[in-house]
């Protein structure tokens, strides 16, 4: 386990530990070396640690052979292509990199790219505690991915605004033609929430997860099936049959 002393990482580590079939082998800091794994003859490693590590922590996990689930935020496309292509040199090992654990939260991002199409206008907005380091939310560029890629297809324009000045970025980030706004609020843990709008109605789609054991379910299901997954996996719905 990397990053076991942050906030989700050492609701992992309880995670792993009460799950009957896992060993938790080693649990590393900021300051420990990644020596540590191969000492510890670790198989599986998760890392939920910070943006600017999380990239060097896997290669070295796909370089020693140990597979590898991933909840830290920060992979964007230029980082999973660079994963792709280092997986490529190590068939057999499987990494999973998901931006939300939660089970309701991969549900939503999937409904949102449904309903995508469907309306003239979509707006996201993410909500989180004030203790989170970047913006917007790794959900929410995910499912403004998602969302933007669907409407494309579906040969829909961007939403229609008429701003002219936003000094400030009061109209939030533009991730992938879709407009991200980030709350930071004491008190709440991951919320977000898909506005979706057409002439004379409103579609809201809204996930909370009021306390991060709604991620564990995910996490213990990355850790059993990522080995069974060979080379790259990008999205924890890649693990699910969702049915859709
Ligand atoms: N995928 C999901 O479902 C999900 C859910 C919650 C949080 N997250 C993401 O997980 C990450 C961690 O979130 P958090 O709230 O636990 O943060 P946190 O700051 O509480 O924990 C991060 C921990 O990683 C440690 N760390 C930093 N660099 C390290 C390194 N090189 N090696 C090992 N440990 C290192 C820090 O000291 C800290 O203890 C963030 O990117 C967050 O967005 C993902
Ligand atoms: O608390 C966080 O930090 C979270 N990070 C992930 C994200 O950025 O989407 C998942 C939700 C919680």
């Amino acid at each position: 386990m990397l990053g076991a002393r942050g906030r989700m990482g050492s609701e992992a580590v309880q995670a792993v530990r009460r799950t009957e079939g896992l060993q938790l082998v080693a649990e590393l800091g900021r300051e420990d070396s990644l020596q540590a794994l191969v000492a510890a003859g670790a198989e599986v490693v998760v890392d939920l640690t910070v943006p600017s590590a999380t990239e060097a922590n896997v290669r070295f996990a796909v370089q020693h052979g140990m597979h590898c689930v991933v909840g830290t935020t920060g992979w964007d496309a230029e980082r999973l292509d660079r994963l792709e292509a280092l997986l490529a040199e190590h068939p057999g090992v499987g990494v999973l990199v998901a931006p939300n654990f939660s089970v309701g939260a991969v549900l939503a991002m999937r409904f949102s790219a449904q309903a995508a199409r469907f309306f003239e206008s979509v707006e996201i907005v993410e909500l989180h505690h004030p203790d989170k380091v970047d913006a917007p939310s790794g959900t929410a560029a995910r499912t403004a991915a998602l969302v933007g890629q669907a409407r494309r297809a579906a040969g829909v324009a961007p939403s229609p605004d008429a701003t002219e000045q936003d000094p400030g970025g009061a109209r939030g980030a533009l991730v992938e033609d879709v407009r991200v706004h980030s709350v930071r609020l004491r008190g709440l843990v991951a919320h977000q929430e898909t506005l979706l709008g057409g002439v004379g109605e409103q579609l809201t789609i809204r996930h909370d997860s009021f306390d991060r054991i709604s991620f564990m379910t995910g996490v213990v299901l990355g850790v059993r099936e990522v080995g069974s997954h060979q080379g790259l996996t990008h999205g924890l719905e890649g693990y699910l049959d969702l049915g859709l």
